[in-house]
């Protein structure tokens, strides 16, 4: 099958610090992939790659066949953000965050049809938030906020979902609507990659998962990236330590 994600032989370095070295990866749609490493072990830098918002020293990215700015002009991805991200002060509803996700449908006047209200309706229900749909984005929890984000993407329909950090400071409830939640769009054939630190979480989460220190330095199984000879080295003390670039 042809991948959604090809990145190849990619390089980029924030000043001296090389955050991403020689990267190749093929994900699949259809799947989840589980993205796991270190703190710092260049998980964000690969979904901004993806997503064309840094641009590479070295390599190229394809998003369904087509440059990463290309495809999210067309809406091909979504971007769920770790919460702390997101300024949670500005002022906008559970709904109005949805409804950004339909924004590239919409003409200039970003006004919405029926069938926006109603895929944004949909989407909050699929993350259990219908009835929160008139509250203040501040006003939520940490959980409650990623799956509002969670809904932005469903609302706009992507095939691509990239996530980071989906469960950090979220409970084993909202874990657990995330986890089928992510399957369930994995089931209709999109293609979800998640980077995670829980570990345990992995094998109910992903059909296989990349193991990512700057390089990638498994991809396979979850059970394979489970092993302790996989993980030691990326997760490893003596690696903790920045990077210099050459
Ligand atoms: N804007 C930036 N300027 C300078 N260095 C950066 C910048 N963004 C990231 N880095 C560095 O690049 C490396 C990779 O960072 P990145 O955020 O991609 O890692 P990560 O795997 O997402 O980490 P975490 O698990 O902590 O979210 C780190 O050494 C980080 O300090």
């Amino acid at each position: 099958m042809k991948p959604a994600i090809e990145v190849a032989g990619l390089s980029v370095h924030y000043g001296e610090v090389r955050a991403l070295d020689d990267v190749s990866l093929r994900v699949s749609p259809g799947r989840v992939t589980g993205l796991i490493g270190m703190n710092g072990s260049g998980k964000s830098t690969l979904f901004k790659s993806i997503m064309g918002v840094i641009r590479p020293d070295r390599g190229s990215v394809l998003v369904a066949g087509a440059t990463p700015a290309a495809a999210r002009r067309r809406g091909l991805v979504g971007y769920v953000p770790q919460s702390e991200d997101v300024d949670r002060a500005f002022p906008v509803s559970v709904r109005d965050v949805a409804m950004m996700g339909r924004y590239g449908r919409l003409g200039f006047t970003r006004r919405a049809r029926p069938q926006d209200r109603a895929a944004v309706a949909r989407a909050l229900d699929r993350v259990g938030l219908a009835e929160y749909a008139d509250r203040q984005i501040g006003q939520l929890s940490g959980g409650q906020a990623k799956r509002v984000f969670l809904a932005r993407g469903i609302a706009q329909d992507a095939r691509i979902l990239l996530l980071d950090e989906p469960f950090a400071g979220v409970d084993k409830r909202s874990e657990a609507t995330i986890v089928r939640l992510l399957r369930e769009l994995a089931a209709e054939g999109r293609t979800v990659l998640v980077s995670t630190h829980d570990l345990h979480a992995l094998p109910r989460l992903a059909d296989e998962a990349v193991v990512l220190l700057r390089r990638v330095v498994f991809h396979g199984t979850v059970s394979g990236a489970l092993r302790p000879e996989t993980l030691a080295p990326a997760f490893g003390v003596d690696v903790l330590a920045p990077e210099r670039a050459a």
